[in-house]
């Protein structure tokens, strides 16, 4: 324990609380680091803390927990008075203060203010707001002692008090359990020590519930959109001790207040969040009616026009055509014209689609809804080019989107058309926005478009819908009107998307929606051998790794430090005149964050060899790493309100706007000490100003894990491939990874492995309902028409 009088703050991140402070003890001087409430230079501070010897700034104490009490002597009193706690009180005012009421000026702030006006400088008036700002900071300082001795950390303890302000009390003797309910980030855990400590028996009713919410939004986490009864039930009682029988009779009241809904899909007793619910069976009823819609749009602009173009005639006979046979036109008879149409497209463009590409480029007009899937090389981007040439001739208005930034770029590219971000084309939008009618995932954000103000197009191309997750699919789906064709093109053996849900696949195996599965692959034909053992990889066909190839290697190495040599070499030397490209653009990636092969260990190894400490680079130390001018750097979180700017060559702003999201890579340009910003350049050209407490949103990019990946391509990508745990070393990871690389893939390791995870067939299942909905809805459609 380390009690003494707070000489100094050295620094303060007005984010989070996390401090460096100088502390005058009778045993000496010390630097303490930590998270701290409300600190204030001349109080005492007792701290429990953990000594340690940091690699730049030497012994520093860690604090683990702290009270801060006001200072006794006058010293202390001057320092706290003039430290900025109270507006108006400087250095001067706080000497004559003390000089005048010594150890009794507190008393006198708080008991007697109006004396304050006997000094020069204070006027009745000031007298008040000095008294009343000093009751609100020793209110929080009250709080933070209670809380802490609830055992709550600083953090937590700043967020509830914050929410709550004085009615903290009333909360916690009452019932705590509402705290995990209205703040994000307080867990239930956090919420149950509380609980604990304040009496509250174990068998509450709002325990048991506050436990089912959390069980079910942890589950959220790991891409479950429900968990089975039975799996919920073990959870419940895995965590409070519970038993099956208790926790279980709280359910109905539950349903009853509309926050768990429990849903038989075939057979099996599921509960959900009811929000997600809602979201999951809405998304089955719009993909429906997406489906099954006519050409609303195209009547309704008809209308409005007052003429019917070509186009609006076509598609008007298109909706008798449906209104007659109950098909609309294509789905059963040849349209002659749009054959002839996407004959002439193969001519314009030298390529000569094959049946299951022309089925689609044919289906994405002829259907409201298609999916298009298949692995690399297939054809997708062909096709997609090909349906935006069809639906140029026929004059249709489209859309393209893919769910992250590059991915959106790689479409813009691919398509020579302009393809946004989801976010983009919905419009997110991140001021003002009524809290109670979003889900917490965009917390205050929300989309301009929606149901009420549609996105105004013939057609929505979407790519990589595999990762999209159903807080996104939600968003989009509402956006859709009926009438405006919706187009998912992805590749179904990618990994699942970060968020909950297995949209692309449960979407696919309902069999509900017109679906082409694209498997020839055109890029063998240009001798690719990534292209080529990615179809082994996923078809379980065997692969000779000693055979040359030019595109897919495997360098055989024993051990972790012999693993890591072998990839700094390809970085270094090998691989940037190979493929043409720069050492930063050679992307490594791995299947884990953890351990000796993980993202966070090579990051900080590779920012070594990549870009070492040089004196002409600023750097910028944090509580994870050290970030420096030249680093390659990854935002690991979507950021709608972050601003950016993009120069021209002459350093004018020629555009700006915000919104930057996870998985976006970027270069740091600039670390300015003085003004406390680090500027990164993203790979767009977007400049984006990090003020220094904002750095837990990004990370070094030169190494990520497999899943971070997902979406994007590189040059050339190097895996390293070793023994972990099975759950992590799965086929599906291979594929991915493999298929992140254009011109060229080495895997460094043990070969061994590399035939374990190939054969690791073992996905993690996850719990999702939307293909059993869209089944359950369809059969409700054809039973009712
Ligand atoms: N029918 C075809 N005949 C000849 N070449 C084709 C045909 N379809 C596609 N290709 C060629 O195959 C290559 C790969 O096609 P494309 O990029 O469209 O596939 P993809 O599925 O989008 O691949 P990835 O998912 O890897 O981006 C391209 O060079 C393309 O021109």
């Amino acid at each position: 324990m380390i009690s003494g009088i707070i000489q100094k703050i050295m620094y303060r991140s007005t984010r989070d609380g996390y401090s460096v402070i100088e502390v005058a003890s009778p045993e000496g001087d010390y630097t303490l680091v930590g998270y701290f409430d409300i600190i204030r230079e001349g109080c005492l501070i007792e701290a429990e803390c953990k000594n340690e010897v940091h690699p730049v700034y030497g012994e520093q104490f860690f604090v683990h927990s702290h009270i801060i009490k006001e200072p006794d002597s006058p010293a202390g009193i001057k320092a706290y008075l003039a430290s900025g706690a109270i507006k108006g009180i400087g250095e001067v005012l706080a000497d004559r203060i003390v000089k005048k009421f010594k150890e009794d000026t507190f008393r006198i702030i708080e008991e007697e203010p109006e004396r304050l006006s006997e000094i020069k400088g204070i006027s009745e008036n000031i007298a008040l707001s000095i008294s009343a700002q000093f009751s609100s900071e020793k209110d929080i300082r009250q709080a933070m002692i209670f809380l802490h001795k609830h055992g709550v950390g600083t953090k937590t303890a700043v967020k509830i008090y914050n929410f709550y302000k004085n009615e903290i009390y009333d909360i916690i003797s009452q019932n705590p359990y509402k705290i995990a309910e209205d703040i994000k980030g307080v867990s239930f855990k956090t919420v149950d020590a509380i609980a604990v400590s304040s009496g509250i028996a174990s068998d509450s009713t709002y325990r048991i519930k506050s436990a089912v919410e959390y069980i079910l939004s942890k589950a959220l986490q790991s891409g479950h959109t429900y968990l089975p009864v039975e799996t919920l039930l073990k959870n419940i009682y895995e965590l409070t001790d519970l038993d099956c029988i208790s926790a279980e009779s709280h359910f109905a009241g539950m349903q009853m207040e509309n926050r768990i809904v429990i849903k038989n899909l075939n057979g099996c007793s599921c509960v959900y969040l009811s929000r997600i619910y809602h979201m999951e069976s809405n998304m089955a009823l719009m993909l429906h009616d997406i489906n099954s819609a006519g050409s609303f749009r195209a009547d309704i602009k008809a209308k409005e026009t007052g003429k019917e173009t070509e186009t609006d005639t076509d598609k008007t006979e298109e909706t008798k055509a449906k209104k007659i046979t109950g098909k609309k036109a294509g789905s059963g008879e040849v349209d002659l014209k749009t054959e002839k149409e996407i004959s002439d497209i193969e001519s314009e463009t030298g390529i000569v689609l094959d049946r299951l590409q022309r089925q689609a480029v044919y289906g994405a007009y002829c259907h409201r809804l298609l999916v298009i899937t298949g692995g690399p090389g297939t054809g997708k981007t062909t096709v997609i080019n090909s349906i935006i040439k069809l639906f140029e001739k026929k004059g249709l208005e489209f859309l393209l989107a893919a769910p992250t930034g590059r991915a959106a770029k790689r479409m813009s590219e691919a398509c020579d058309h302009e393809a946004k971000t989801i976010h983009r084309l919905l419009e997110i939008n991140v001021a003002g926005a009524d809290k109670t009618d979003n889900d917490d995932v965009y917390e205050d954000m929300y989309f301009e478009k929606n149901e009420n103000e549609p996105l105004e197009a013939d057609a929505v191309i979407i790519d990589e819908v595999s990762m999209v997750d159903i807080y996104l699919m939600y968003a989009l789906l509402k956006a859709v009107t009926p009438g405006t064709r919706l187009i998912l093109v992805g590749d179904v053996n990618q990994l699942p998307s970060v968020g909950p849900g297995n949209i692309l696949k449960d979407i696919i195996n309902s069999q509900c929606f017109h679906t082409i599965r694209l498997n020839n692959i055109y890029r063998q034909l240009e001798k690719s051998d990534i292209v080529t053992n990615a179809h082994k990889i996923i078809n379980s066909a065997y692969i000779e790794l000693k055979r040359k190839s030019r595109d897919f290697l495997f360098i055989e190495r024993h051990g972790s430090e012999a693993v890591i040599s072998a990839m700094i070499t390809l970085i270094t030397k090998k691989l940037p005149d190979y493929v043409a490209a720069d050492m930063l653009q050679i992307q490594v990636l791995t299947p884990m964050r953890r351990g000796e092969l993980g993202s966070v260990r090579l990051n900080s190894l590779l920012q070594r060899y990549l870009n070492p400490p040089s004196y002409d680079k600023n750097e910028k130390k944090t509580v994870d790493c050290i970030f420096r001018e030249g680093d390659k750097i990854i935002q690991v979180k979507n950021n709608y309100r972050l601003e950016w700017r993009i120069y021209s060559k002459d350093g004018r702003i020629v555009e700006k706007g915000s919104g930057v999201y996870n998985g976006d890579i970027g270069t740091i340009s600039r670390i300015d000490e003085f003004s406390e910003v680090l500027c990164v350049e993203f790979d767009d050209k977007k400049t984006v100003d990090y003020n220094f407490d904002m750095l837990d949103e990004i990370e070094h990019a030169y190494a990520l894990t497999i899943h971070k990946s997902q979406g994007s391509e590189y040059p050339a990508v190097i895996i390293p491939v070793f023994n972990a745990a099975a759950l992590l070393m799965t086929r599906n990871i291979l594929y991915t990874g493999v298929t992140r690389a254009r011109k060229c893939v080495v895997m460094v390791g043990e070969n061994k492995y590399f035939y374990e995870m190939a054969a690791n067939n073992s996905e993690i299942k996850r719990c999702s309902g939307l293909e059993i909905m869209l089944r359950q809805y369809c059969m409700l459609r054809e039973n009712t028409d």
